[in-house]
């Protein structure tokens, strides 16, 4: 039976990255006869042009009928001045909310031969593989009520709540625990439980999700430690479990032990696995148009797709093997360029990839 992957390339290098990851996910396609069908649409900026909003309700209901949605990005400077309650960035949050993709990995795993592309001493991320479990539709970034308004005295004030219950916690950390028993058996839940009380909150129910999960060691970290020791000594960790904010930021940051933000994948999935796949980055307006950005964190989110929504683990490792192989083949693009290296734009890097796919 067929299945029906529903792709959204989104705004400034969304589609030039996504017309790589697509003719990766076609070779594948073939290759091992996934019978997968793809079909189009709009999300964020693009939508926001073609329909008034980030998230037609048509292209939502073609979301929850696919079987996988995959992802470009979304935003740019065109839409950042209109009404903030139809920007691109809520339509992409929309989307997560609606289809339950509460669980979002983001692995960071440096390849060997992109050591001296981390800003970091190679010794420092060499051999690096870490895994960030980010909670996704809950806390800060959905939290009621939130408000911006003028006080009496004509000052402008504005608030955001951070809620979290227990079962949000509770399902987060079980793909955290879940996720680490099959890696290095250690999960690190990071919080800020000496100021916040929802930090409280989830320090408590993490102790407690840990009882049915004997092999594997919990540690907690308060955020900002955390984000000192990610630079410090990153390979001390195994996954990561944290809330959305925390996890957006710390995601970013990780990005850069592995050369760049344009090496990081991410699976949001729902409770059956069920799931978006798109890179950590965003729409790049800086460099959109050019023909430079990577594609290889959109290629890297295929393979997580044909992972973790098909259990298609040849082919998913496939894909892996050929960003690994162009990569020893010397082509890198801007953001992971060093001395010795063969400069590429976006399309030759893909090219590569497909052709390095297609002699595996
Ligand atoms: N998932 C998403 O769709 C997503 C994620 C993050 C940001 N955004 C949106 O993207 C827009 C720009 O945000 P930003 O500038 O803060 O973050 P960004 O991730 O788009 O860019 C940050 C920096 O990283 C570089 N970069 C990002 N992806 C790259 C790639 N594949 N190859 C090479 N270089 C790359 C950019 O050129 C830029 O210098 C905003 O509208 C923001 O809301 C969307
Ligand atoms: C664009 C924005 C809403 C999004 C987030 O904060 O979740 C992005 O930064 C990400 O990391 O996917
Ligand atoms: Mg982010």
């Amino acid at each position: 039976m067929s299945k029906q992957i529903l792709v959204l390339p989104g705004d400034g290098i969304g589609p030039e990255i996504m017309a790589e990851a697509v003719k990766v996910l076609q070779l594948a396609n073939e290759k091992y006869q996934l019978g997968f069908v793809l079909g189009y649409d709009e999300l964020g900026g693009a939508a926001v042009d073609k329909y008034g909003v980030p998230l037609a309700d048509e292209t939502l209901e073609r979301a929850r009928a696919a079987d996988a949605i995959l992802l470009g990005a979304v935003g740019g400077p065109k839409w950042d001045a209109i009404d903030p309650a139809i920007r691109p960035e809520r339509g992409l949050l929309k989307i997560r909310s609606q289809l339950g993709l509460f669980g979002n990995l983001r692995p960071a795993l440096l390849y060997p031969q992109l050591a001296e592309a981390s800003t970091l001493r190679p010794e420092v991320v060499a051999g690096l593989d870490i895994l960030i479990v980010r909670e996704l539709t809950g806390g800060i970034y959905f939290g009621a009520p939130r408000e911006s308004r003028l006080l009496a005295n004509g000052e402008r004030m504005a608030y955001d709540t951070l809620p979290y219950s227990e079962s949000e916690i509770r399902r987060i950390a079980k793909v955290g625990f879940d996720m680490a028993r099959v890696r290095g058996k250690k999960l690190c839940s990071v919080d800020k439980a000496n100021v916040l009380a929802s930090s409280q909150l989830w320090r408590a129910v993490v102790e407690e999700v840990a009882k049915d999960y004997p092999d594997v060691v919990l540690s907690h970290m308060y955020v900002d430690n955390a984000a000192m020791q990610l630079v410090r000594a990153p390979k001390q960790f195994d996954v990561i479990v944290t809330d959305n904010m925390f996890g957006d930021i710390l995601s970013d940051e990780a990005s850069m032990l592995t050369g760049s933000i344009g090496m990081l994948p991410s699976a949001s999935l729902d409770a059956d696995n069920k799931g978006m796949y798109e890179p950590c980055h965003g729409s790049a307006p800086d460099i959109a148009g050019k023909g430079i950005a990577n594609p290889l964190a959109t290629i890297l989110s295929v393979s997580m797709m044909l992972r973790y929504s098909f259990g298609q683990v040849e082919a998913a490792n496939a894909i892996e093997q050929a960003v690994s192989k162009v990569l020893d083949q010397g082509l890198r693009t801007g953001d992971i360029w060093s001395e010795g290296c063969r400069k590429v734009g976006t399309a030759e890097m893909g090219d590569a990839v497909v052709a390095a796919l297609a002699t595996l």
